[in-house]
């Protein structure tokens, strides 16, 4: 089972890649797209949307994608997210399962400063991706499984200001995952914007 967690601020094609080709590469039977309840190394730094619409968001995302779930440990857990405190959750729901944590490389690069990360590398594989850039060096003393997958410079930092400056969201994300911030009137977008539905 793979555990590909993240704020998802929104879900986009960048994650939707990642996690479908990790599955395929390591034969992994689910991968369980974790919506970070409080991601506590971006908190502060800007206002994240509430955990329950990102998972609203990343449920829409993965509706039609097999292999690839919605999850809601981590917000049920409450507080800070801790992956440490993930995959036990995730252990105790599934035991027996061997578990993959998968990240991007910016997020290898930082495993040292996560919460007792020293039981994420005795839980879990660690499986990372690189996004695209400058190469990154991943912290040592962890037997890393890379994993090529499609390059796309996608970022939902680049994506939240394409909705506040107006440019194209089109292919960047999927259409029911844009379907949903209308539905929710998230990143300034009006409820129910024409075009979409009525509601
Ligand atoms: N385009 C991408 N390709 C591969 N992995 C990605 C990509 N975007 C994000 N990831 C990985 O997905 C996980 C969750 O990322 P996150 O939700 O923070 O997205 P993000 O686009 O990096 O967000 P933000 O721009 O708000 O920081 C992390 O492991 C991150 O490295
Ligand atoms: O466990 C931690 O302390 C920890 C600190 C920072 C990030 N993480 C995890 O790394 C993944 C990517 O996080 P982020 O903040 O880039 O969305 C996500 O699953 C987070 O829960 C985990």
């Amino acid at each position: 089972m793979g555990l590909f967690g993240g704020t998802f601020d929104p879900p986009h094609v960048g994650h939707l890649v990642t996690a479908v080709n990790v599955a395929y590469e390591l034969d992994l039977d689910v991968v369980v797209m974790m919506v970070a309840n409080i991601p506590w190394q971006k908190q502060g730094t800007r206002d994240i949307t509430g955990a329950e619409d990102r998972l609203a968001l990343v449920s829409a995302a993965v509706a039609a994608v097999d292999r690839l779930q919605p999850g809601r440990h981590e917000i049920d857990l409450g507080g800070n997210s801790y992956t440490a405190d993930t995959l036990r959750s995730l252990a105790a729901d599934f035991p027996g399962a061997e578990l993959f944590t998968i990240v991007g490389d910016d997020a290898a690069a930082g495993l040292p400063s996560w919460e007792r990360h020293e039981e994420v590398v005795a839980q879990s594989r660690l499986v990372v991706v690189d996004r695209p850039g400058e190469p990154v060096e991943l912290p040592g003393g962890v037997d890393w499984i890379r994993v090529e997958v499609p390059r796309l410079e996608v970022s939902s930092t680049d994506l939240r200001a394409r909705f506040t400056d107006g440019r194209p969201l089109d292919y960047l994300v999927t259409n029911p995952v844009l379907e949903e911030i209308r539905r929710r009137g998230l990143y300034g977008v009006p409820i129910g914007q024409a075009g979409t539905d009525d509601r």
